[in-house]
């Protein structure tokens, strides 16, 4: 039979599998499971900063995570939104693999 011995199964190719620390805090802002898109995981990232009131009020665009634990796994006290680069350097050190 043409039976598919690919082990590669097709729901995870080119998915993003975060670590632990990220993984609880995009569950905290309402994912489940451990696969994501990189839509679904800045989706789930924005609404964290949201939830949390991480984003400074006058200028809206930084974000201070110094006293979260977003400030740990990102590894800074605060950035900018308006820095998407440094942002996904940042992110990308929390997935399992480097899909970037
Ligand atoms: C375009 C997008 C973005 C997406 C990717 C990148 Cl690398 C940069 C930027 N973006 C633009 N501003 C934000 C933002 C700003 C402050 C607080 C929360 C979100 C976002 C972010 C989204 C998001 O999914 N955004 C939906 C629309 N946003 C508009 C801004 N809105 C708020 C801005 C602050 C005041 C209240 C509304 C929330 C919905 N996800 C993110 C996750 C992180 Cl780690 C960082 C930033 C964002």
């Amino acid at each position: 039979s043409s039976e598919n011995s690919c082990s590669i199964s097709a729901e995870k190719v080119g998915q993003i599998r975060p670590k632990t620390p990220l993984l609880n805090i995009l569950h905290e802002a309402g994912a489940s499971g451990e696969h994501f898109t990189l839509k679904e995981v800045m989706h789930y990232l924005g609404q964290y900063i949201m939830l949390k009131q991480l984003y400074d009020q006058q200028q809206q665009h930084i974000v201070h995570c110094g006293n979260d634990v977003l400030g740990k796994v990102f590894g800074v006290q605060s950035f900018s939104v308006k820095d998407p680069s440094h942002l996904y350097e940042m992110l990308s050190r929390n997935l399992r693999t480097t899909n970037f």
